[in-house]
């Protein structure tokens, strides 16, 4: 079962700000089991509003599992696990939150504006809908820099420009919590750089909060804060900063395996002392 987290009054007897105010995603206690295994272990950490949180780690640590929690479609969650001040797969989520998962359904016989129309009218069906679809349409095509292709067929476009689409479907309800599982895998240098600008400029310029997974530890440098995660458990919630400074690291990479052999030690420390 999960629980709803509630704040309580601080020493005056005031309320606190809710978790919901501050913060887009907030877990305490989050665990997942996919089959025999515990993939997610108690995870505790809080995603701020408005910023790129990266969550990197080693491919199978858990990242997918831990999106597919937080947008709702994650079975055998327990542990508190809020989304936007509401419990993670709450019905009234669904439109406020945009997910790309790793295999995006972009369909290729279809062009950009008719694969957007299709998923338009899925998110928001009727006749009476159809001027604020074309609208939405257009502007989501925009915000993706894609107008010059809209009416090209999506099996011609390249990797990059296909996860543009796909980003592009995302963006679509103007959600406030953008949810992206390895966006920038299979791209090139520029094409990734080009993505991450864009991703910038949509959490600048509407103040959406951005999810973003991967394992490429140089784009951890790009993002606002950090979910470092090894083995379905979380090693560090912070700045790129603030890591770098705690490890003695010169980049995140370094300050990430500096933290596992910490890990690895204490775990070893653990077992002899068994
Ligand atoms: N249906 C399942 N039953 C049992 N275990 C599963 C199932 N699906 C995934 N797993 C296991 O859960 C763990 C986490 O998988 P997950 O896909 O969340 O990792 P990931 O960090 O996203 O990896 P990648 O970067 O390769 O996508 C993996 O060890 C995987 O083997």
């Amino acid at each position: 079962m999960m629980n709803n987290a509630a704040d309580p009054p601080d020493a005056n007897g005031n309320t606190p700000p809710r978790t919901a105010e501050t913060s887009a995603i907030h877990a305490e206690g989050l665990t997942v089991v996919r089959g025999p295994r515990t993939v997610l272990r108690a995870l505790d950490f809080t995603v701020p509003r408005g910023q790129i949180t990266g969550l990197l780690g080693p491919s199978g640590c858990g990242k997918s599992t831990l999106m597919r929690a937080i947008v709702g479609t994650q079975a055998k969650v327990t542990g508190t696990l809020d989304v936007l001040g509401r419990p993670a797969g709450h019905p009234t989520l669904r439109t406020r939150i945009g997910y790309v998962t790793q295999a995006p359904s972009v369909y290729d016989d279809l062009t950009i504006r008719q694969n957007l129309d299709y998923f338009a009218a899925i998110l928001d069906p009727g006749r009476s809908a159809s001027e604020r679809r074309h609208d939405n349409v257009t502007r989501a095509i925009a915000d993706v820099d894609l107008t010059s292709h809209a009416y090209s067929l999506a099996g011609n476009l390249s990797g990059g420009q296909r996860s543009r689409v796909s980003l592009a479907v995302a963006l679509l309800g103007t959600p406030e919590l953008l949810v992206l599982d390895e966006p920038t895998v299979g791209l090139d240098p520029v094409l990734r750089r080009d993505l991450w600008n864009l991703f910038h400029d949509i959490a600048a310029g509407r103040g959406a909060t951005l999810l973003i997974s991967s394992h490429v530890m140089d784009e951890a440098e790009r993002c606002h804060r950090l979910l470092l995660m090894r083995e379905g458990e979380i090693l560090a919630d912070d700045t790129p900063d603030a890591l770098r400074t705690r490890t003695g690291a010169d980049t995140v990479e370094a300050a990430f395996l500096r933290l596992v052999d910490e890990a690895t030690a204490n775990s070893r420390k653990k077992e002899t002392a068994r």
